[in-house]
């Protein structure tokens, strides 16, 4: 076993190869010595055809015949069907397995006591890191190592940024500002596109300009150290335009408050979900 050796390479089984579970897979076949990675399994009982390929070209196993206590086991199906993934997964669990899991809202407790694992990671990654642009935040059980934690966060450094490890208690706030955010930053392309298809503007052009602003504004954070709210000052002009259109965003509270209202109820719903499971 290697779960807690890093000079040596770990076998990874991913239970779940669905959206996430493929842009993890991605990032560690892509660079296995960077992730510390000498093979991965993936066990999906519905493979998609992007599964299906990635396996394929990229030399992952998948649905193997047999399965040895593995070294790191990977948790990435839907939260409601984890209970029933565990009880097959406890069989392939032994004292030094290191058990990852990246589903919304199920807590390090219940992971060992489905599991039958000590060494306990929740994970929280978001898509981006599909294309290594992601970040991914953490928290550990009590019986990780030092050891343990450097393999972590090379195992996650393959889809971008990390950050941990942290106290679990703010696992659910990670999970609704950096899990779920690329979908909010859709949906404002989306809205800019809808807003200037309104003004008259032909869909496919107001699209393109509304997702290369994204891009683009993306870009510039990353390039740029500045923060985020002197960026945004240095496009609104003193009664320019901007201003204009600001001032409605957050009139009465205006996104701030929505987006505090959105986040404080999906808090809510990612604590739900380690009980309705
Ligand atoms: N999609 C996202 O942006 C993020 C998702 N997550 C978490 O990742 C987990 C997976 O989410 P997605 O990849 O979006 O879902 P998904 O629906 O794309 O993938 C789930 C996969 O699990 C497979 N599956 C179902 N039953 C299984 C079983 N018994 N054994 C093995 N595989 C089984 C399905 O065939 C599917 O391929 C969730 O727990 C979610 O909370 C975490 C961060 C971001
Ligand atoms: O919507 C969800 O439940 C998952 C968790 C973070 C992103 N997607």
């Amino acid at each position: 076993m290697t779960g807690s050796t890093m000079n040596l390479k770990s076998t990874v089984t991913l239970i779940g190869g669905g959206r996430m579970g493929i842009a993890m897979a991605k990032g560690w076949l892509c660079d296995l010595d960077a992730a510390g990675v000498e093979t991965v399994n993936i066990i999906d009982p519905s493979p998609s055809d992007a599964l299906r390929e990635l396996c394929a070209k990229k030399g992952a196993v998948l649905n193997p015949t047999e399965i040895a206590p593995v070294d790191v086991l990977i948790l990435a199906v839907k939260p409601q069907v984890f209970s029933k993934v565990a009880s097959d997964a406890a069989k392939w669990v032994n004292e030094t397995t290191l058990v990852v899991s990246v589903m919304a809202g199920i807590t390090v407790d219940r992971l060992g006591s489905e599991t039958g694992a000590t060494k306990i990671v929740r994970a929280m990654p978001n898509t981006p890191g599909a294309v290594g642009a992601g970040v991914t935040a953490f928290s550990v059980s009590s019986a990780c190592t030092p050891t343990d934690t450097q393999m972590v966060n090379a195992l996650l450094s393959s889809l971008g940024a990390v950050e941990g490890p942290l106290d679990e208690a703010l696992m659910d706030a990670v999970t609704v500002v950096s899990g779920c955010g690329p979908a909010y930053t859709f949906l404002l392309v989306e809205a800019m596109a809808a807003g200037g298809v309104a003004l008259g503007l032909e869909e496919g052009i107001a699209q393109r300009l509304a997702r290369q602003t994204v891009i683009g504004a993306g870009v510039l954070m990353d390039q740029d150290p500045t923060s985020a709210e002197d960026l945004r000052k240095a496009v609104t002009s003193p009664n320019g335009v901007t201003l204009a259109a600001l001032e409605v965003m957050m009139a009465e509270g205006g996104i701030n408050d929505v987006m505090k209202r959105a986040l404080r109820t999906a808090r809510d719903r990612s604590v739900e979900l380690s009980k309705d499971s």
